[in-house]
């Protein structure tokens, strides 16, 4: 047996360094969820490092909570963790299988038991992420089959606890009120992570992200139309944080590519196919104040 361990060894062996830095880079924002990432990753690669010197080590039950309004970066986050947990040993695949309550709970008796088990299976070596996990218990409905798919995912989450991860995700007020109607649930889930919503500063930055990402950018005025856009659009309706802003730029992508195709005579340089305009911005249905298209809010956009 050695008489000491190379943590740093062992850190850059892993892996993770590169799948924190990415993390880093791509999120804006999230300092918390990002510390508690660190810790995490902290406390498994002590873990590991005890197993190395034979000291006592039980592998840490890691099954989570996310909490946070649509589009504050759970399932991005999860993917992320799961791919983390995968590098660090701890998980053997490291995928994410989302369900939410219509993967997990039958209609009839017997029907949930192999329906939660199949999405269990399915999550094997990766995270389960249940979207709106709150969904999962009807307290009106005694006859429900909810309660049935909790009491499996209890059991296994115990029993599989490095097999799986389980992530419970929806709205904060929601989600408290769940786990006080379920305690032994709430005793289970190790780590309880909030996302806030983004500030506008956050959005422009997020929307600076995705446009590079993408080979685009904003001209000096679209980026002012833009910033306007955050402020309107946040007070609408049906608001999705940084998925309102990725559905924004899909849509002034849109728009330019039809400004574009109007001058088809002429030759385009690389920079008129880079930049968004102002007025790529500025028709968006938030300026102009109409609202047939709420069906395009209803998703987020
Ligand atoms: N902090 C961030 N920085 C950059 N991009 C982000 C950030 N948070 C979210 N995004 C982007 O916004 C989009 C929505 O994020 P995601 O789907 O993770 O949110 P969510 O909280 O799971 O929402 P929902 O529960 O409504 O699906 C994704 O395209 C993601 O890449």
């Amino acid at each position: 047996m050695p008489s000491s361990v190379d943590l740093a060894a062992n850190y850059a062996e892993s892996g993770v360094a590169e799948v924190l830095d990415q993390l880093d880079r791509e999120l804006i924002g999230l300092t918390p969820v990002k510390t508690r990432i660190r810790e995490i990753a902290a406390l498994l690669l002590v873990d590991q490092a005890r197993q190395q010197l034979e000291l006592a080590s039980t592998a840490p039950s890691l099954h989570m909570s996310f909490t946070g309004n649509p589009g504050t970066g759970k399932t991005t986050v999860a993917q992320r963790m799961s791919q983390i947990l995968h590098r660090l040993g701890y998980l053997r695949k490291g995928h994410v299988v989302t369900a939410t309550r219509d993967d997990l709970v039958g209609q009839y008796v017997g029907h949930t038991a192999p329906k939660t088990k199949e999405m269990l299976k399915r999550a094997q070596g990766g995270v389960l992420f249940i979207d709106e996990a709150y969904y999962l218990y009807k307290p009106d409905n005694e006859r429900d089959y909810g309660a049935e798919a909790i009491e499996i995912l209890l059991q296994e989450m115990e029993n599989r606890r490095t097999e799986v991860v389980v992530i419970f995700a929806g709205y904060k007020d929601r989600m408290d009120s769940f786990y006080s109607s379920n305690p032994g649930l709430s005793s289970r889930v190790a780590h309880h992570l909030d996302f806030p919503d983004y500030s506008n500063a956050d959005l422009m930055a997020i929307a600076g992200l995705l446009l590079n990402a993408q080979q685009y950018r904003f001209s000096a005025e679209a980026e002012q139309a833009f910033a306007e856009y955050i402020t309107l659009r946040r007070q609408l309706p049906f608001f999705a944080n940084a998925r309102s802003i990725r559905n924004a730029i899909d849509r002034a992508r849109l728009r330019q590519a039809n400004r574009l195709f109007a001058r088809m005579a002429e030759a385009l340089t690389k920079d008129d196919l880079i930049t968004i305009e102002a007025p790529d911005i500025l028709a968006s249905r938030v300026f102009t104040g109409q609202v047939e298209g709420h069906h395009l809010m209803a998703s987020g956009g």
